[in-house]
């Protein structure tokens, strides 16, 4: 890849596993079932981007639910999820080897998410690959999730590294918003959504469908001259 970047940042979800049509059932659940709110499946889909708290704001309001409710409605999404998802944990194709390779070439690599610390726990530990990042963040480590650039900034800053020396990959619009308003290009995974809806990004530099496209088995290839 032309311009080797220093830091590889990993969105999660939709990014690492193919699992977001599981945080929809899982938040459609909790907001329609739980809670009785009048939402369409599309609408808890564009809905559904930042951490949990941020969610529920958007929806109810900001001080609609106390600190515990939120806590108790954040962690019910998580099991529905988790519990949904488990049968079907898998890394998306190609990245396995993508890791490996990333590992034997100078470039840091991190997970900067949305996701409460506990998913990335749960996922990163299920598929043996926490050996892979250097650093994490995520909705736990921020103040404001995105596409408020805090997450990719602050794994920037724990891997010592400038927003333009990093690529992220990410698989939604306010993820990918999110690295633009670090200042990071960005590949976009066309796992949850089509390459269309991401016409208005100009930090995008390219679009995967896995992680077995040329664009990733080409992108070590300038180091290796
Ligand atoms: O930043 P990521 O890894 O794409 O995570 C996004 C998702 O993280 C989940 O934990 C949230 O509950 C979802 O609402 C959100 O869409």
């Amino acid at each position: 890849m032309k311009d080797t970047p220093k830091a590889l940042l990993f969105d999660l979800n939709g990014t690492i596993i193919d699992d977001m049509h599981y945080h929809a059932e899982a938040w459609h659940h909790v907001l329609t079932k739980d809670l009785g709110a009048d939402l369409t499946w599309d609408e808890v889909k564009v809905q559904m981007y930042g951490k949990n708290e941020e969610v529920l704001a958007r929806i109810f309001g900001e001080d609609h639910f106390s600190d515990e409710e939120v806590r108790k409605l954040s962690s019910d999404k998580e099991s529905y999820y988790q519990e949904a998802y488990k049968p079907h944990l898998k890394l998306i194709d190609g990245l396995h080897n993508f890791l490996a390779e990333a590992a034997a070439h100078p470039v840091k690599v991190a997970i900067a998410t949305a996701a409460i610390t506990g998913n990335v726990d749960y996922i990163v530990d299920n598929l043996g690959i926490r050996q892979y990042f250097d650093e994490f963040v995520s909705a736990d480590d921020v103040e404001n999730s995105k596409p408020d650039p805090e997450t990719f900034l602050k794994a920037a800053e724990k891997l010592q590294e400038k927003p333009e020396d990093c690529v992220v990959f990410e698989d939604s619009a306010k993820g990918v918003e999110s690295a633009r308003n670090a200042g990071m290009r960005c590949i976009v995974i066309t796992t949850a959504h089509p390459k269309e809806e991401f016409e208005e990004y100009e930090n995008v530099i390219g679009f995967i469908q896995d992680y077995n496209d040329p664009l990733i088995k080409n992108f070590f290839q300038k180091d290796d001259k």
